[in-house]
């Protein structure tokens, strides 16, 4: 277990960056996640997202390439809606991993499966959590529920690679720079 000290080290460290974009339907309360089917997180349910590239112009950019990489779609109102931080506590030469969450309402394309994700709508009841990441099921709600039009930080500590330890989770005014 890290100690109180150590967790405040660990979160200052340089970042490894990602993004991760939910498409949610809200007249039919339903949101597309995709199946991973390779790679890190395999057969878990997640939103669509991958590592921030160099070539990337900015971090909105990445999630919308990941977005049409994965999912064969363009969102057409993407917007950052929070961040967090997972820490591997048990990994101390792993950098934690700060992921940019985005939320789009509107979408042109038709999903499609690809190498990397089997899309598949949810209705908000019924999202599949126990094949998720543990972290999912806390933020998930402050995506989904946008009625106070809140943004979100958090940290997750992970170990065992899939073994949530604590976290901790706020609504926000607005992000902070990173
Ligand atoms: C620990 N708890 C977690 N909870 C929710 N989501 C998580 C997550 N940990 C990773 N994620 C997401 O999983 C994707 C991995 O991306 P990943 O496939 O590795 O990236 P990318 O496509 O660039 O990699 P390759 O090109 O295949 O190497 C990326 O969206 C990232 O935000």
């Amino acid at each position: 277990m890290l100690r109180e000290e150590d967790k405040e080290t660990r979160k200052k460290k340089k970042k490894k960056v990602f993004t991760l974009l939910l498409v949610v339907d809200d007249e039919n309360e339903r949101v597309l996640l995709g199946e991973k089917k390779t790679g890190f997180g395999k057969g878990f349910w997640n939103g669509f997202g991958g590592k921030v590239e160099e070539s990337d112009p900015t971090v909105l950019a990445a999630a919308l390439r990941e977005l049409e990489e994965e999912a064969c779609i363009q969102a057409l109102d993407a917007k950052e809606v929070g961040r967090i931080t997972f820490i591997w506590i048990d990994e101390p030469e792993k950098p934690p991993w700060l992921v940019h969450i985005f939320r789009a309402d509107t979408y042109s394309g038709q999903e499609r499966e690809t190498e990397e994700m089997r899309p598949q709508w949810f209705p908000f009841d019924a999202i599949p959590f126990q094949q998720m990441w543990a972290d999912d099921q806390h933020w998930y709600p402050l995506v989904l529920n946008r009625q106070k039009r809140k943004n979100f930080e958090g940290t997750f500590n992970f170990k065992e690679v899939t073994t949530l330890v604590d976290f901790e989770l706020k609504e926000v005014q607005s992000l902070s720079m990173q």
